[in-house]
């Protein structure tokens, strides 16, 4: 099967274009049957794999960029468990890479992808809002975690913090000023179980597939991405000192001993805030919402682990 690598030379400020020059000589060394698709502007990727997989035949994809463009092919993806994919991670945050244990590093990532010990079958969330979807790998989110997308989007800092190689330094960064400024909101959980959560000051509410956002803040230290579970994560009824404290232990994932913390299992929820917050899928912002519904796709992706 011809292999389709989906390229964003773009991805860490540049690196992808650089990255894959030095790749594809090793295709060629090895006589492997590719074909290119460099993507020229944002949701390009999503409209390569769109293309690609309209004839409704089994695929092989290789991404190479990071989680934003790994977002994008996935949503353009017509049935996902026609697609194998393989994934070198170049993105600044690399949370699906960290996630799932495929290796950081390019050379290693490639070589996993042609000589496949282990094909897992993954789940992929679907965040829904006014009926459309927008589906995820790593995480999507409401409030605090998704300005904090927004913001990293636009500010100057992830490319500044790309150049000198600590990309993912940007959202710890920004989450700082977010912390500040964002005041709390209501917000209900209706899970699966039909069982009803409130939390009255909440922060955030993370919907992991897997453990990590973010950049590395292992938010579900329990989140797998192939459970057919979602982990959720809510941060609500602390202090902004106690948050400013409780994101660095994050990193190991031992926030989850706080008061204020809570961490919660399902299938599907139902989520309404009493007012409209930012979301996000996999990073990548969308609009402003008072009500969703996060679950996970019927169908699973077949995603070549090691
Ligand atoms: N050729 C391109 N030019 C400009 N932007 C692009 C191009 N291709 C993809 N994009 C956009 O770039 C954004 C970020 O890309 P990507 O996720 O690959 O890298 P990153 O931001 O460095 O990594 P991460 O998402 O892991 O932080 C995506 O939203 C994608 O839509």
């Amino acid at each position: 099967m011809i292999y389709h690598f989906i390229v964003n030379p773009r991805a860490r400020s540049g690196l992808g274009e650089m990255l894959w020059k030095q790749l594809e000589p090793e295709l060629c060394r090895k006589r492997i049957d590719y074909q290119i698709h460099l993507t020229t502007k944002k949701k390009d990727a999503g409209k390569i794999a769109s293309e690609i997989t309209e004839d409704g035949q089994e695929h092989m994809f290789v991404v190479l960029g990071g989680d934003g463009t790994l977002n994008e092919v996935l949503s353009g993806i017509k049935s996902l468990e026609k697609v194998t994919l393989g994934y070198i991670p170049i993105g600044s945050s690399n949370d699906f890479a960290r996630g799932t244990g495929i290796p950081g590093d390019p050379f290693e990532a490639l070589d996993t992808i042609l000589s496949p010990k282990r094909v897992e079958k993954m789940d992929i969330g679907v965040l829904k809002r006014e009926g459309k979807g927008r589906r995820f790998a790593v995480s999507a989110g409401i409030g605090f975690d998704a300005a904090v997308c927004h913001e990293v989007c636009v500010s100057k800092w992830k490319r500044v913090l790309n150049l000198l190689k600590i990309g993912k330094l940007s959202y710890a960064v920004v989450a700082m000023d977010r912390i500040i400024k964002d005041r709390p909101v209501k917000l209900e959980l209706t899970l699966d179980d039909g069982s009803m959560k409130v939390f009255e000051r909440t922060y955030f509410a993370a919907f992991m597939n897997l453990p990590y956002e973010g950049g590395g803040f292992k938010f579900c230290p329990d989140a797998s991405g192939s459970d057919g579970f979602l982990d959720i994560m809510v941060v609500s009824d602390l202090s902004k000192l106690k948050i400013l404290c409780l994101l660095p232990t994050a990193f190991s994932g031992k926030h989850t001993r706080f008061k204020g913390v809570t961490i919660l299992k399902c299938r599907s929820v139902k989520v309404v805030t009493d007012r409209a917050l930012p979301l996000h899928t996999d990073g990548e912002p969308s609009f402003l919402s008072k009500e969703i519904e996060v679950s996970l796709e019927k169908e699973k992706l077949n995603v070549i682990v090691e």
